[in-house]
């Protein structure tokens, strides 16, 4: 999976609806080449290789506990935390992915996140709230970082940093399940290599869309929009939650709902 990683890098490999993303600071100064220049894949589902990833029976065992036999990969990322430029942009804001998920229910939604190599403090590993997956979806937005916040990357708003935190210290393959009110966040790269991992966002089949208008929600789902109508072209009757029917794939039982 790394070797593909650096084929779609180099561009031996071209994968539809895939999303490589730049660092902010790294995509604004100079040109960076290659593999070193990006900070994340989105939407890897049409590449087969890395979704063989969404399909390991080893990860899907524990999955299907939480979402039952009707298993949809709804989002899949690789992240290649660069070393930080100094901006701090390295860094993820604390956030709950239930954020970006026009689908509900929550319990029915987990994450699975593999470390591709030994992830620690110093690289910026995964840090959690522990018991914050007990709470309800907070209030999102940009923070406000001085050195610059990557595109989407938004936080929740008055989070408690007194609040126990737990660094996610991981060996090579080690993987986590958790919950999309999990409130996470990973620190900054203060090491020379990138970071990698490997995540896809699970949920039943049998969950429903809803709709975020009027909702904490409604920011990143015009965000999302017009993105979609940037890129691809699309106009307003594509809707936020079209976006995620058009990226999930099942990946075992009957796609009955999403
Ligand atoms: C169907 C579609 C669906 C997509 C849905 C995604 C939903 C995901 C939800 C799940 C999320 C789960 C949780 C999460 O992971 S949250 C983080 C998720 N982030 C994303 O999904 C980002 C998606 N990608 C984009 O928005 C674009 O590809 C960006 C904007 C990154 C590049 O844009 P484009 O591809 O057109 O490239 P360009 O080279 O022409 O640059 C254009 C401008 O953008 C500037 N720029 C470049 N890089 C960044 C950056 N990192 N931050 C800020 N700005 C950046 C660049 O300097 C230039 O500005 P200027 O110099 O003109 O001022
Ligand atoms: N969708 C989910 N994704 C990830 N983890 C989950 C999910 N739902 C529940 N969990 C976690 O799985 C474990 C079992 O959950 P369950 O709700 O069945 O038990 P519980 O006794 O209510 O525990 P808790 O009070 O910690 O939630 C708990 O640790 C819970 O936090
Ligand atoms: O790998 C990380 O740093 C965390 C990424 C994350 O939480 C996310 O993209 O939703
Ligand atoms: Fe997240
Ligand atoms: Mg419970």
């Amino acid at each position: 999976m790394v070797d593909e990683f650096e084929h779609i890098c180099t561009r031996k490999a071209n994968v539809p609806g895939l999303v490589v993303m730049k660092d902010v600071t790294i995509a604004k100064s100079e040109f960076v080449e290659g593999e070193k220049a990006v900070t994340k894949l989105q939407d890897f589902q049409e590449d087969p290789e890395l979704f063989r990833y969404c399909t390991l029976p080893q990860i899907l065992k524990y999955v299907e506990c939480f979402t039952g036999p009707n298993i949809m990969a709804m989002h899949t990322m690789l992240i290649n935390k660069p070393p930080d430029t100094g901006k701090k942009t390295s860094r993820h804001p604390m956030h709950q992915d239930l954020h970006y998920f026009p689908f509900r229910p929550a319990d029915r939604i987990v994450c699975s996140w593999t470390a591709m190599e030994k992830v620690h403090r110093e690289n910026g590993c995964l840090v959690v709230l522990p018991g914050s997956h007990r709470g309800t979806l907070q209030e999102h937005d940009y923070p406000e970082w001085e050195g610059g916040v990557n595109k989407m990357y938004h936080g929740v708003r008055n989070y408690d940093p007194g609040h126990p935190r737990v660094h996610l210290e991981m060996e090579k393959g080690d993987t986590v399940f958790f919950h999309p009110l999990l409130i996470h966040g990973s620190g900054m790269n203060q090491t020379e290599g990138f970071r990698k991992a490997i995540s896809c966002h699970y949920a039943s089949s049998d969950c429903y869309y809803i709709d975020v208008k009027g909702t904490t929600q409604e920011n990143i789902g015009n965000e999302v929009k017009e993105l979609a109508s940037r890129k691809y072209g699309v106009d307003d009757t594509v809707s936020f939650q079209d976006t995620w029917a058009l990226r999930g794939r099942l990946v075992k039982g009957d796609r009955t709902s999403l």
